[in-house]
């Protein structure tokens, strides 16, 4: 199947964000050039009509132009190979590819051959889950992973300790990628598959959730991610942009989360909630019930 190269001219500044809506009209792969961006998707995905209301969309903002040409597939991988250097999380973390030796002085050491996911810790929101997963303790738990991307955020979670680990995606391609880092990082724990919350066994409850996604996939999810959570588990969520933490926080409290830590990197924002553990009401309203019963 042929693709389709878009190559945006964008001040760097605005590479984050191009990328991003980009990835939500279903372009799969990004390389950063000395002019802005180029972005990749396969042909019949292709809709011109959408990439000029982008650039409207940014016209007052940047200088944006763009130009597109069609290709044959080519080896993305190998591309991203060239220029892809270990990432380090909290001096603990360390993310590489297969090619790169190991490093002894990381306590979790992560192989991620990305192929064409998102998801190999250079982007914040990824770096910044990781951080926060470091604070939590998956010790025999049980964890979902909403948009699993490479799988970057499961394997950290199964190395972590966790017993069961279930993560999924929409994107096949997505799919087949984690699983492929799964095994690569000897996570048998890791079970993944393609589709969407929607999927879920609503009657299956989890002790982490994680979800860095986007606003929009939040917002409509942050309910359903809350009723599958065990009392005194953990939501940890990314994938938006600090100026709509506002709205995920509102329905983070509306849904009954308690919020525990936040972290902004560039623009980029992430949450950390807990669910309360209503256990310790129960025991107080039969303690009172008993004693106003004498
Ligand atoms: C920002 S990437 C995150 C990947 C990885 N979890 C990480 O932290 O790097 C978001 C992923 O969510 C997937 N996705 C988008 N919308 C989704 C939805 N409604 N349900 C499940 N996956 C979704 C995308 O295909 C993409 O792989």
């Amino acid at each position: 199947m042929n693709y389709i190269e878009l190559q945006l001219l964008i001040s760097p500044d605005f590479t984050d964000i191009l990328t991003a809506e980009l990835a939500e009209l279903g372009f799969e792969s990004f390389v950063e050039t000395d002019q802005g961006l180029n972005a990749y998707i396969v042909e019949p995905d292709f809709r011109e009509d959408a990439i000029q209301e982008l650039v409207a969309k940014y016209a007052s903002q940047t200088a944006i132009a763009y130009a597109v040409s069609s290709l044959e597939k080519r080896n993305w991988n190998a591309e991203w190979e060239s220029g892809y250097e270990p990432i380090e999380v909290a001096s603990q973390v360390r993310v590489r590819a297969s090619f790169h030796e190991k490093d002894a002085r990381f306590r979790y050491d992560i192989v991620i051959n990305p192929k064409m996911s998102f998801g190999t810790g250079h982007h914040e929101t990824t770096a910044m889950m990781l951080e926060h997963q470091l604070s939590l303790d998956f010790s025999r738990k049980t964890v979902l992973d909403v948009g699993s991307g490479t799988g970057i955020l499961a394997v950290l979670a199964a190395k972590m300790g966790a017993q069961a680990v279930v993560a999924f995606d929409i994107e096949e391609w997505a799919v087949e990628n984690a699983r492929e880092n799964a095994d690569l990082n000897q996570c048998p724990q890791i079970r993944v598959f393609q589709g969407t919350i929607a999927d879920v066994d609503p009657a299956s409850r989890y002790d982490v959730v994680l979800a860095n996604i986007n606003r929009n996939v939040l917002l409509a999810e942050i309910p359903t991610y809350t009723h599958l959570l065990n009392e005194g588990g953990y939501l940890l969520v990314s994938g938006f942009y600090e100026a709509d933490a506002v709205d995920i926080e509102q329905k983070a409290a509306e849904s009954g989360l308690t919020p525990v830590q936040g972290m902004t990197i560039r623009g980029w924002t992430s949450l950390l909630y807990q669910k309360p553990d209503s256990s310790w009401l129960t025991v107080m309203t039969t303690n009172l019930f008993t004693a106003n019963a004498q």
